[in-house]
């Protein structure tokens, strides 16, 4: 099976056409958040999403934890996808599904310890695919993301054995270290930020050797 690549942090139509000419079959747009080194503003999401051609999915990365505030979040930027970054309530994922038919949800677990395991199979159940990645929502100012930083591939591993759903895996990925989480997780795709990016601007030289890692 072909590993699946999603280029998140995406700033600009310049970036999204790179990550695109490259080979990503996934861009990430990073909402509002408590940190991380990717966000943007709904209005740049929302200018920077029409330009994204048919078959590469848009991800709105959003931090919103209530049905209505994840809903109007996706009307105010028109993504074909919800990754949802935060702990979302199954009725609340629920209700996001039945007010966005089309829409697709990603649901992020963060790797911190075995009992991630359990959390992502339960999560599972209300999403069209995981996406495991290494923040840490316990702390006062919440990492959801964009970290840099690889967790437990082991965990990563057992999840993707078990779950019902194409899993992502996300967390300090590039092109060192692509091809070993390949062959000790085996995802259904990767999903990186910092690895490819320079001083904050996505760096076709590291996209190049990024992709060639991956696809060889
Ligand atoms: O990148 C961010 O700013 C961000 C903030 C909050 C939640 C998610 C975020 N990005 C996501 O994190 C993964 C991993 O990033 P990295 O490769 O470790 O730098 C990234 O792919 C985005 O999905």
């Amino acid at each position: 099976m072909r590993t699946r690549v999603k280029v998140c942090c995406i700033s600009s139509r310049e970036e999204a056409r790179l990550a695109v000419a490259y080979g990503a079959d996934a861009l990430g747009l990073v909402g509002p958040m408590p940190s991380g080194p990717g966000v943007l503003k709904d209005a740049e999401i929302a200018r920077i999403i029409p330009g994204i051609p048919p078959p590469v999915a848009s991800f709105l990365l959003t931090s919103e934890v209530a049905a209505p505030d994840i809903i109007a979040h996706q009307k105010r930027v028109g993504a074909n996808t919800l990754q949802l970054v935060d702990s979302v309530e199954a009725a609340a994922c629920t209700a996001v599904r039945q007010a966005l038919p089309t829409v697709r949800l990603v649901r992020v677990i963060h790797i911190l310890d075995e009992t991630a395991v359990e959390e992502a199979l339960q999560a599972a159940e209300q999403a069209d695919a995981l996406l495991l990645d290494s923040g840490n929502p316990n702390l006062k100012v919440k990492q959801l993301g964009g970290t840099g930083r690889a967790h437990n591939w082991a965990l990563s591993r057992k999840i993707v054995a078990q779950a019902t759903v194409p899993v992502f895996l996300a967390g300090g990925l590039s092109a060192a270290n692509a091809a070993r989480a390949i062959e000790e997780v085996q995802p259904f795709g990767l999903d990186l930020c910092s690895g490819v990016r320079t001083a904050g601007q996505l760096d076709e030289a590291k996209l190049n050797v990024f992709f060639q890692a991956v696809y060889g």
